[in-house]
């Protein structure tokens, strides 16, 4: 199969590239986006990632310096002090502002790994290498870069376009098989916000949709990473259209946080996501069939779409920092039917308990 190039305008030109085989030969994918002037390159992985890290250091070394940077695994990665960690390797290893960090992990690292680069010298060069389904359709492109705080998601950050993503499917060989699920709750959310095909393909065989080695599998990815292109290309510091991919995270969101960052961020959007349905169904009369499908679709992944009734008011109160939220107004992505999204403001949260009832068990 050959590769695809997506390319993307929001905050910059840049090419997302999705295909097999691109990590066993980097060069072409990364000489002609460093060109003459990176002398240094700074790669910032998971533990997990350590092997191929390191191969792709072998393989870009020689033209410019490549330095390694292990972070820890999953959310631990995007706090302030492992931000500051990777600063202390730049500031030691004297990078200038011609030189370039890439983002190897799934979307906690690209997360950290973009706010490293936006935030050095106020801006160096950035490829994105996603290694997760989750990292590849959504978290590697469009710019979102941030780090949590204790009160919440992604509380700090900055938009910065990355300036290049290279997705290699092989490298989903061997991620396990909850977080491949997880990563397409991200996939599920294109589908209801804009592209009903991807909704078509998962419910024809869950099971072919999900095999990484499969036709459909590579047609997911490339639709997912479309939608995202074509929103953020059109709105990339999220002035109003980009808003519709939060479909699901305000609630998720909250779910993360008071499951202390110890979930699949999927798997929380993924019940974050049944609650907006409910909320539409109240709210733009989204037809039954179209909560349900939410349902059905979500549980073939085996995702979750429940939660418990106790912790109802912990949620609400971190949902009010949702960066949604404008003073005391809550706001919601809603589905007026598949592919038509909408902003819901929520003044008065009782609408919200009665649709979140619906949700638990
Ligand atoms: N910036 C954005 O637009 C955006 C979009 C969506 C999600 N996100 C963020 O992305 C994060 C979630 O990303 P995620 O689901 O990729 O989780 P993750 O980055 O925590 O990775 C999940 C796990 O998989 C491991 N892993 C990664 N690649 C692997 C591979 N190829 N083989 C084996 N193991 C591998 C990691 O080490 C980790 O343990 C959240 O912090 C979320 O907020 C950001
Ligand atoms: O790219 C976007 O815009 C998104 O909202 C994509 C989300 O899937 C992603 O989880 C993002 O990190 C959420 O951002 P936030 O602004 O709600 O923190
Ligand atoms: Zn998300």
């Amino acid at each position: 199969m050959s590769t695809t190039q997506i390319h993307v305008t929001g905050g910059g030109d840049y090419l997302v590239n999705i295909g097999r085989g691109m990590l066993a030969d980097p060069e072409p994918f990364f000489g002609p986006i460093f060109g003459p002037a990176v002398n240094k390159v700074l790669i910032i992985h998971p533990p997990t990632m350590g092997a191929i890290a390191n191969k792709l250091r072998e393989q870009l070394m020689g033209e410019r310096e490549v330095l390694l940077a292990e972070v820890p695994d999953a959310e631990n990665a995007k706090r302030v002090e492992v931000a500051a960690f990777c600063w202390q390797v730049l500031g030691q290893a004297d990078f200038t502002r011609s030189d370039a960090i890439i983002g190897l992990g799934g979307g906690a690292v690209t997360d950290l790994a973009g706010f490293v680069a936006a935030t050095w010298l106020r801006g160096v060069k950035l490829i994105q290498v996603p290694t997760t389904v989750l990292a590849m359709v959504d978290a590697s492109v469009g710019g979102k870069t941030g780090i949590n705080t204790a009160e919440g998601k992604n509380l700090v950050g900055s938009f910065y376009a990355p300036h290049a993503v290279v997705c290699d499917l092989d490298v989903l060989e061997k991620l396990p098989r909850n977080e491949l699920l997880a990563g397409f709750a991200e996939v599920v959310k294109c589908g209801f916000i804009a592209e009903p095909e991807i909704l078509d393909i998962l419910e024809a065989d869950v099971d072919v949709a999900t095999d990484p080695t499969s036709t459909e599998f590579q047609r997911l990815i490339e639709l997912s990473v479309g939608i995202k292109a074509r929103v953020v290309s059109e709105d990339f510091t999220e002035q109003g259209q980009r808003e519709i991919l939060n479909y699901g995270h305000t609630l998720g969101h909250a779910i993360e946080h008071a499951e202390r960052y110890t979930w699949r961020h999927g798997a929380a959007i993924s019940i974050g996501m049944v609650f907006a349905a409910e909320l539409s169904r109240m709210t733009q009369n989204l037809p039954d069939e179209v909560v349900d499908r939410h349902r059905r679709i979500l549980e073939s992944l085996t995702l979750p779409t429940t939660y418990g009734a106790e912790a109802w008011e912990h949620l609400l109160t971190t949902m009010k920092r949702d960066k949604k939220a404008r003073g005391s107004m809550l706001r919601f992505v809603v589905l007026r039917d598949i592919g038509q999204p909408t902003i819901l403001n929520v003044p008065d949260t009782s609408i919200l308990f009665t649709a979140y009832q619906e949700l638990t068990a």
